[in-house]
């Protein structure tokens, strides 16, 4: 396994171009797919995550072209619904923003598909999405566990009508199902049982559907109408926002290191919900400044420990945990029981890690608590192919011990040059 001995950073200063956000890249690619019309996506995001989506759209007949450092691609759309003649297997790695809207795609569309992914993808529960597809009609099979995938999807035309759907795991359902209900032949009513978590990403699906537009009645989040037999119209030119996830990590090294740090990219007026972990920063004593295209950050030399409910932020939240390290008192992290089925079980990933370097940690079925350090140990994280935890945890370099990352290669997932650009920020005494 490859391994990154991480220089010390000491303090960081400058600027940094974001790479384009993921949820927006395979948002905005797959609506551009359905589309009538050819759409140009401008700071499209090159990464594991949006290949499998641009591969999967190849697969299912889409043509597009992708300039040499593709951050560019222009797709022709085909108007409609996906058609598939023979039976298709789709490989869509972990990447949660390909799988949960192609199912959901696929289900109203014509053909046979097999979805597949890699092992942890098994394990990131789909049933929610599947029960209410179900409930419009949908023929899906699991190949291997109940409720996981992968599947087989024999695709029907889907009529409307009423469909409930529960938001309390993933929004990505909701998202899916939203995605593809104009679409469906008749109108769609979508009622939200219980809580929604990750709500933010909400937004972005509905923004990005007013883009191609169509129209969605938002009653607060609790239900949503859409009206069926309508066709997505591109936009002929869509630009993906810098990725506020991504942003996150170079914020927080602001707040820990000094700074300033600026963040190309996303800005006030951005869409993407983590960009409010800048406001988080500010809670632990950081200054911020945004303009409409930056976000800036300047350390105010202490940090302070914090009690959060970062339900609204769960990627950028990570990056709150290894902040934590630095703060002068402890910092709980609540609300976040979905950190469990993403890229890994990212509670108990975040409590034995940060175990190593020193911290005190109290894990719970939602939360975590930590305690920081006096000096932060020197230690081997462990990444779990998360590309989060890699990234996350390249802040505890800030501290006494030496800190290495196994397997830094899976920031690939999201962000593949992400430790060169941290390099970037970096200022040596
Ligand atoms: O819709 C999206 O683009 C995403 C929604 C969130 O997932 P959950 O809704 O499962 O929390 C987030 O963690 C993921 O990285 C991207
Ligand atoms: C949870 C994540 O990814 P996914 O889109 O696969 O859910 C993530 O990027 O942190």
């Amino acid at each position: 396994m490859e391994t990154l001995k991480l220089k010390p950073l000491k303090a960081v200063k400058g600027e940094v171009t974001l790479p384009g956000s993921k949820s927006l890249s395979n948002r905005i690619l797959l609506l551009a797919a359905l589309a009538e019309g050819q759409t140009k996506v401008t700071n499209l995001l090159d990464s594991d995550d949006v290949r499998h989506m641009l591969n999967g759209l190849k697969a299912l007949g889409v043509n597009y072209q992708l300039s040499d450092d593709r951050t560019v691609c222009v797709v022709d759309g085909l108007g409609g619904l996906f058609q598939v003649t023979e039976p298709l297997t789709l490989f869509l790695g972990n990447a949660g923003t390909a799988v949960r809207p192609l199912v959901a795609a696929l289900c109203a569309s014509q053909g046979e598909f097999t979805i597949t992914g890699e092992p942890r993808m098994y394990e990131r529960p789909i049933g929610d999405l599947i029960d209410s597809m179900r409930q419009l009609g949908a023929e899906v099979e699991y190949l291997q566990d109940d409720k996981m995938p992968p599947l087989k999807i024999h695709g029907r035309q889907l009529a409307g009508g009423q469909v409930s759907i529960k938001g309390n795991i993933s929004s990505q359902y909701l998202t899916a199902l939203l995605m593809v209900a104009p679409l469906l032949s008749g109108d769609l009513t979508i009622n939200v049982i219980g809580e929604l978590v990750s709500k933010p990403y909400i937004d972005i699906t509905l923004d990005v559907m007013e883009k191609f537009g169509v129209q969605v009645k938002n009653n607060d989040y609790q239900s949503f109408e859409i009206s069926g037999g309508q066709k997505y119209q591109s936009p002929a030119e869509a630009m993906v926002e810098g990725d506020a996830s991504s942003a996150s990590y170079f914020l927080a090294a602001a707040a820990i290191g000094g700074g300033p740090v600026r963040v190309h990219g996303i800005g006030k007026a951005s869409v993407q919900g983590d960009v409010a972990f800048a406001d988080v920063l500010v809670q632990m004593g950081a200054q911020v400044e945004f303009s409409d295209y930056w976000v800036e950050v300047t350390g105010s030399g202490t940090l302070t420990g914090i009690d959060v409910d970062l339900n609204h932020i769960p990627d950028a939240a990570m990056t709150i945990a290894t902040a934590a390290l630095f703060a002068d008192g402890p910092t709980a992290i609540r609300n976040v029981y979905n950190w469990r089925v993403k890229e890994t079980d990212r509670l108990a990933a975040m409590a034995t890690e940060l175990r190593k370097v020193g911290a005190i940690v109290d894990e719970g079925e939602d939360y975590i608590h930590i305690t920081p350090p006096a000096e932060v140990q020197s230690a081997a994280i462990d990444t779990y192919d998360d590309h989060r935890m890699a990234m996350c945890f390249s802040l505890a370099s800030f501290g006494a011990g030496e800190i290495t990352i196994n397997d830094p290669g899976c920031t690939s997932k999201t962000f593949p040059t992400y430790f060169e650009v941290l390099d970037s920020i970096r200022v040596d005494d």
